[in-house]
């Protein structure tokens, strides 16, 4: 990716003035100064309880929470997006990993299909720039979830505004994942509804939404996504990794993405902490060099491999 100027940030005008320089410092750092954003997304302790972590085919290590830390600092990622809980019960050891605080989180048991999922906000914008301080951390961001089409998306969409706004009054950079979801929602990875789901991103006031990747029907699913890039108009968006998959896969898919598509990233968990720390950090270095290094492929595929 051609690196970006800091002037050609177009900072949201909800930043004050005295909030700019940080905006924009979050944005460059964020986005490894390339305008495309690798998020390590480590959320799942509380979304999918220890079912991402322990089991068949996911290496021991994932079981300790101290695992995502290490390839968060091992790795090249932009940015580690996590419970605060964790942040401030390792980040002492790991003061140099770029930080996100996730402020909502909900456990999988509530069954999505047939119930509408809401999950509520669990600080508010000032304890989290209390913590930045008394931290020290370099916590870049804060991230929300939104369940579009759920009966309680009015009191979500509520708290996502008032959270970016307050996010961005300390010069924060903000990222919505969005996944509709709940009785009304027939198919959540429709083309159009995903669509539908980055222009409410856009209309939030994010920098970045994050959304599954539709499943189309009738054309390559990488044409399909170009509804939603265009929707979100100048909310940048990135996909979520899903289960663990091949990675020649999906690294294929992550290119056509970015190339196609125009995704301006990613957001990937599974696929990069169900395994082993060593190659946990090949794959996050192979999905950083297509996200921000233009690599190609074949050129991640070698990263990868340890070539
Ligand atoms: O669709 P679900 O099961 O709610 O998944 C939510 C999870 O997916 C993510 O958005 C992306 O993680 P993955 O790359 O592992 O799919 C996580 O941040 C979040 O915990």
């Amino acid at each position: 990716m051609a690196l970006i100027k800091e002037e050609d940030i177009k900072v949201p005008l909800d930043v004050p003035r005295d909030a700019r320089e940080t905006y924009i410092k979050n944005y460059m750092k964020i986005t490894s100064n390339s305008g495309n954003m690798m998020l390590f997304a480590g959320d799942q302790k509380v979304e999918h309880l220890n079912d991402d972590f322990f089991g068949e085919g996911v290496p021991a290590d994932d079981n300790d929470p101290e695992h995502l830390f290490k390839i968060a600092a091992n790795s090249k990622i932009g940015v580690f997006a996590t419970q605060l809980g964790m942040i401030a019960r390792y980040g002492m050891d790991y003061a140099d990993v770029p930080y996100l605080v996730k402020v909502n989180s909900k456990s999988h048991l509530v069954k999505t299909k047939q119930d509408d999922p809401y999950s509520g906000q669990w600080y508010d914008m000032d304890q989290i720039a209390q913590f930045r301080e008394n931290s020290g951390l370099n916590i870049l961001g804060i991230g929300y979830t939104i369940y579009l089409g759920s009966k309680y998306e009015a009191e979500m969409f509520h708290q996502a505004a008032q959270l970016i706004y307050e996010a961005h009054q300390y010069g924060m950079v903000t990222v919505l994942w969005i996944y509709p979801r709940g009785e009304a929602v027939a198919n959540e990875k429709d083309p159009h509804l995903i669509a539908g789901a980055t222009g409410v991103g856009a209309c939030l006031n994010a920098d970045f939404v994050k959304v599954n990747y539709p499943k189309a029907e009738g054309m390559p699913t990488e044409e399909a996504f170009k509804e939603a890039v265009l929707a979100a108009g100048r909310t940048k968006v990135v996909c979520a990794g899903g289960s663990s998959d091949d990675p020649k896969s999906f690294l294929e898919k992550l290119y056509a993405q970015i190339h196609v598509s125009g995704a301006c990233g990613n957001a990937t968990g599974r696929n990069v902490h169900q395994k082993s720390l060593d190659e946990a950090v090949r794959m996050c270095n192979a999905i950083y060099a297509i996200t921000v290094e233009d690599a190609s492929v074949e050129d991640a595929l070698k990263i990868y491999n340890g070539e």
